[in-house]
């Protein structure tokens, strides 16, 4: 009998049995000595929820609104490169089980399908687009104005990544480029119209450039580019979250990156409480990193965060079961997160508030 398959952990465990080792290497590796990697699932493990009884709150809500985009949910999917390598449907497998979910998908600037195709494959799903900004800002507008045809409703700049992280497991396996008929997509020439003329050729793909050169006047050209609320991902430091509100960013993404970018990071969910209190309200902050159960997204909430995103648990959906796979890693999030705070006692997710949380 085939073991049920009850946790997110548990679909890491299948999805590394399917996958090829180096693609599980890249899919869960981080920078350097993985500190951060390892941090971020800590950090959830040493805070504790203080439960409050005899409420009568019912079954609680916890949908909310987001930009304009409603969730069924407070999670959202993190933006993560070459779902190709996990299922042969790709980001288009995830993109249909994030409509099933009622929950919004962050199609990456590094999808293996583009972003167009995305949005075909799966006409319900809510989709952001996220960018690395190019320093050919001509070619940073061609890449928006396929986000915007697309129908993507926000933008997510991430902005972690000057130069592109060292993980030292890539490196090991001689991990550094897709294999043979895979491309980033959304890096190809043009307006994303590809293959007009339908021979099958769409032009050629640029390679990502993650450029120390990016500032904020990047982020001014951006905000004057488009109509599309700004996401900030990849801030850390407080100091950052209050220069972005003075730069017209719609909302801040705490992240850093799964551990994958600059190693020993502190975890978000520790960084959380100095962002919320240097935002004070004026935009929603998200959150990423090591969110493997319900109880991590009430933790997440109830320090502050407006939603939260997962990264590599929708990647051990996809190897383990394509959108199938994915459709129950959301759905077991969605299940855990109402259980959770059933069990605090509480009656929906606005309910939720910094006294929940303690350091243990
Ligand atoms: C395999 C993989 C690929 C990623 N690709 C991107 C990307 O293309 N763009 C981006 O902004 N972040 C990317 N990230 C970072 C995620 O958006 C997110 O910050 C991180 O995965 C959150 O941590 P978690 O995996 O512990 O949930 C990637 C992460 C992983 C694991
Ligand atoms: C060139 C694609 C970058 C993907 C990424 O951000 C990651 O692997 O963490």
């Amino acid at each position: 009998m085939t073991a049920v398959l009850a946790t997110i952990r548990d679909f890491e465990a299948a999805a590394r049995a399917r996958l090829d080792p180096a693609h599980y290497d890249y899919f869960a590796g981080g920078a350097g000595d993985e500190v951060t990697v390892k941090a971020n699932e800590a950090a959830f493990a040493r805070l504790g929820l203080l439960p409050r009884v005899l409420r009568g709150a019912g079954t609680p809500q916890i949908g909310v609104t987001l930009l304009g985009s409603r969730m069924a949910m407070p999670v959202l999917v993190a933006p993560t490169a070459f779902h190709r390598l996990a299922d042969p449907e790709g980001e288009k497998a995830t993109a249909r089980a994030v409509a099933a979910a009622e929950t919004i998908m962050i199609v990456s600037m590094a999808a293996t399908v583009a972003v167009e195709d995305v949005a075909a494959a799966a006409p319900g799903a809510t989709l952001w687009f996220q960018l690395y900004v190019q320093p050919d800002m001509a070619f940073t507008e061609a890449i928006v104005r396929r986000a915007e045809k697309a129908g993507c409703a926000a933008l997510v700049v991430t902005v972690d990544s000057p130069a592109r992280g060292r993980r030292d497991q890539d490196v090991r396996n001689g991990f550094d480029d897709l294999p043979e008929g895979m491309h980033c997509e959304n890096l190809r020439d043009g307006d994303g119209d590809h293959d007009a003329d339908g021979d099958g050729d769409r032009g050629p793909v640029r390679p990502i450039v993650m450029s120390p050169a990016i500032s904020w006047e990047h982020v001014d050209l951006l905000r004057r580019m488009t109509r599309l609320p700004i996401v900030l991902k990849g801030v850390t430091h407080p100091a950052d979250a209050r220069l972005a509100l003075d730069h017209g960013v719609s909302a801040l993404y705490v992240s850093n990156h799964g551990g994958r970018q600059l190693d020993t990071v502190p975890a978000t969910v520790d960084l959380l409480p100095e962002i919320v209190a240097a935002v004070g309200g004026a935009v929603p902050v998200l959150v990423d990193g090591g969110i493997r159960r319900g109880t991590d997204v009430v933790k997440a909430l109830a320090l502050g965060a407006s939603a939260v995103a997962v990264g590599r648990p929708v990647i051990w959906g996809l190897a383990a079961g394509g959108e199938c796979g994915v459709a129950r890693v959301l759905e077991m999030l969605r299940d855990e997160v109402e259980h959770a705070l059933t069990l605090c006692g509480l009656a929906s997710v606005r309910d939720l508030e910094p006294g929940l949380v303690r350091r243990c």
